[in-house]
């Protein structure tokens, strides 16, 4: 329950959010959600969990509202709050504005910090063996084997580098304060990897950069997230984020969350790095049971490598359309499955044996001392291997796996491509694409608390879609929909008379070009959102020298500097337009005269064009579903109302809203969209 001590912490807080923000303005729902975020948290509603479901439309200061509330409840229960946003450029957003912000009204006191992913970090003792085994030149393996393609003089020097400006303490280990990331196949080798990294055994432990970053962590209360990084640390082992049972998370912006998580539970391989696996386990192999005097296990290359060649010779006969050749609805065709089944058996055996090879190597280590200029690259190479085996058996098992008739199948799928080296590969993938189960088990049914918010959680009026999508059970959570603090009946919503539908790219494209000129005003703050980049390139190129004021194009800066140099202009009472795709569509917070007109070009609905979308898309079908009503129409209608909310963000906020695709007006659903919108003064022009 919500004891009068935590109650009062959380009313200070929002008392000195009132008296010291500088714009302040009372806004009953950022004050409901607040209420209802700590009912949640404490449980105060029986019978049920501690998650709450809470919309609240764009500008309500949820940041705020979670932040208020959940850090000082985390903190009296004496559990990490992880606040998750959905991208990094949120993240940074949280970390550079919002919670040093809400340090200052915050009436408890709190540390923070970021949490990124362990290949994030360095490893340094992968570092100075990659650095001494190229400059002895007496490597224990073939180079071959542990590259695709052996570093150069050059990466050599650059990771010489490195290890020394780790070591005088100039660089902290972690490849976002590099000037310039490493190439990605040499980072891979000297990155913090769970399977390699033997933690309080190493030697360099205490000087760890993953290890020290973790440390800092354990410190924190608050921990700043992404849903990536959120969901990656979940599918394998919480191993970087604190307990999931020892923490409560907000996941602000969660409409995203379902896309995001559907990555994270999918499976890869290739015929090539099969190839070169295997030869890597047998050369690693080798030298433990040369060191540990024991015979060598019988590892098959030539049988391997003959079920690769029937796999290739099968696959050149299939049709691939852009490389990509889907099974229909998940099922893999026999004669793969035939193939698939014998590599399966063979890895999988092979598997075993360095398994168990790895534990005795293990156990002789306990009672010997090697050098370890020996040791180290073999536990580092073996402890890559292990990884490598067992995400190969992993998807061949998938490949073999008949789904459950009553769910969604899994998407499997091949893609075809040649490599540096010339060789063709051929790149095996299976998806579920149903991931609410895993999240359930991983997620809801394990944490203290978790509050979802996003302006669109639900679509089209309830919270069915995400429910489903995300496996939450609705009799056991909290839900809330609450209004926007601002007055919309003021804001026009104009459909642009337009003589082209926006199918018509090229005709479209023309028109929008010449109505933009027509309708921007120089002397304004305006946003304009594409939902193609081609497009927002083409119409760029047709307008920008008829412009009378600046125009920034998203790609030519980054996002956070576009904002600067716009808000910059408006300051000094210029206009200044922006030209943006998605990621200008949902949380830009440009207030008063920063934004007065937003354009919507073009109703984003997403095709299905990934393997796992068009599983899923053919299976609804199948059932007899429809696909664009289940899928892209609530899709298309959580856009639109993320875009429309950049405009209003304070209440006295005025402007207009002006949109080019007239199929609001002209198509069956374009009542359903316009009905999910705030109540903006609709105007369809004749
Ligand atoms: N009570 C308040 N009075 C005035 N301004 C506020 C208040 N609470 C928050 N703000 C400010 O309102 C703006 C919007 O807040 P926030 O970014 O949390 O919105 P949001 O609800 O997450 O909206 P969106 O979904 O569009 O990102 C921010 O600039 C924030 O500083
Ligand atoms: S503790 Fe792990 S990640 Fe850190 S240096 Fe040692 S092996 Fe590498």
């Amino acid at each position: 329950m919500l004891s009068d001590e935590l109650k009062a912490q959380i009313r200070d807080s929002f008392i000195a959010l009132k008296s010291d923000m500088s714009d302040f303005n009372v806004r009953p729902s950022q004050n409901k959600m607040i209420a209802e975020i700590s009912k949640t948290l404490c449980g105060d509603y029986p019978d049920s969990n501690k998650i709450l479901c809470v919309e609240a439309p764009t500008g309500t200061g949820k940041t705020f509202a979670y932040l208020l509330s959940g850090i000082a409840i985390a903190k009296a229960n004496k559990k990490k709050l992880i606040v998750s946003s959905a991208n990094v450029a949120l993240q940074e957003q949280l970390l550079l504005k919002d919670i040093p912000e809400a340090q200052k009204y915050c009436q408890v006191d709190f540390e923070y910090a970021l949490v990124k992913g362990r290949s994030r970090y360095v490893c340094i003792r992968n570092l100075i063996n990659l650095c001494e085994d190229s400059a002895t030149d007496s490597s224990l393996f073939d180079s071959s084997l542990l590259f695709d393609e052996p570093p150069g003089k050059y990466q050599l020097e650059e990771m010489a580098e490195l290890l020394e400006d780790y070591s005088a303490k100039k660089w902290n280990g972690e490849i976002d304060d590099l000037m310039r990331a490493p190439d990605h196949t040499i980072w891979q080798k000297i990155n913090c990897n769970r399977f390699t990294c033997t933690a309080k055994s190493c030697e360099f432990y205490q000087d760890c950069a993953f290890f020290k970053a973790r440390k800092q962590i354990t410190k924190a209360d608050v921990i700043v997230a992404n849903h990536d990084l959120v969901l990656a640390d979940l599918a394998t082992g919480n191993t970087v984020l604190p307990d999931v049972d020892e923490s409560i998370f907000i996941f602000d912006e969660a409409h995203h969350l379902s896309s995001k998580a559907l990555s994270h539970f999918s499976l890869s391989t290739g015929t090539e790095f099969i190839k070169t696996s295997i030869r890597q386990a047998k050369g690693v192999s080798d030298q433990m049971c040369k060191l540990t005097e024991q015979d060598l296990p019988d590892i098959n290359i030539k049988q391997i490598d003959d079920y690769l060649s029937d796999l290739s010779t099968l696959l050149k006969t299939l049709d691939f359309d852009e490389d990509i050749y889907l099974f229909d609805q998940g099922m893999v065709d026999q004669p793969i499955k035939d193939i698939s089944k014998n590599l399966f058996i063979s890895i999988s055996n092979i598997q075993n044996k360095f398994c168990a090879l790895r534990e005795s190597w293990a156990d002789y280590l306990k009672i010997k001392v090697i050098d370890k200029s020996i040791g180290d690259p073999i536990n580092t190479a073996s402890g890559e291997c292990e990884q490598h085996l067992s995400s190969i058996v992993e998807l061949l098992s998938s490949f073999l796996k008949s789904d459950d008739s009553t769910q969604s199948p899994h998407s499997r799928w091949i893609e075809k491509n040649t490599l540096a080296n010339k060789k063709t590969n051929y790149s095996l993938y299976s998806a579920q694409t149903d991931i609410s189960g895993n999240l359930d088990a991983l997620i809801w049914s394990k944490a203290t608390g978790v509050i979802l918010t996003s302006a669109t959680l639900s679509s089209l009026g309830s919270f069915d879609r995400l429910n489903k999508q995300l496996g939450l059970k609705k009799p056991e959570n909290q839900y809330l929909r609450l209004p926007s603090p601002f007055e919309f009946d003021q804001v026009d919503f104009i459909i642009a008379k337009f003589k082209s539908n926006p199918t018509q790219v090229f005709e479209h494209t023309k028109e929008v070009a010449s109505q933009l000129l027509k309708r921007l005003n120089a002397q304004e703050g305006s946003l304009v959102l594409f939902a193609s980049n081609k497009q927002m390139q083409m119409v760029a190129d047709m307008v920008e020298s008829k412009l009378d004021c600046d125009l920034f194009i998203q790609g030519e800066y980054p996002k956070k500097t576009i904002l600067e140099k716009h808000m910059t202009l408006r300051k000094q009472g210029q206009g200044s337009i922006i030209f943006g795709l998605d990621s200008f569509a949902e949380g830009v917070d440009l207030k008063g005269d920063n934004l007065t007109h937003v354009v919507i070009v073009k109703l984003r609905f997403s095709v299905p064009t990934s393997p796992i979308d068009k599983t899923l898309a053919d299976y609804l079908q199948s059932q007899n579903r429809n696909p664009f009503m289940e899928i892209s129409l609530p899709d298309a209608s959580l856009r639109l109302i993320q875009a429309c909310g950049r405009l209003i963000r304070t209440e006295t906020d005025t402007g207009k809203i002006t949109i080019f695709d007239n199929r609001l007006v002209s198509k069956f659903y374009g009542k359903q969209l316009l009905a999910a919108l705030p109540s903006y003064n609709i105007v369809v022009e004749p």
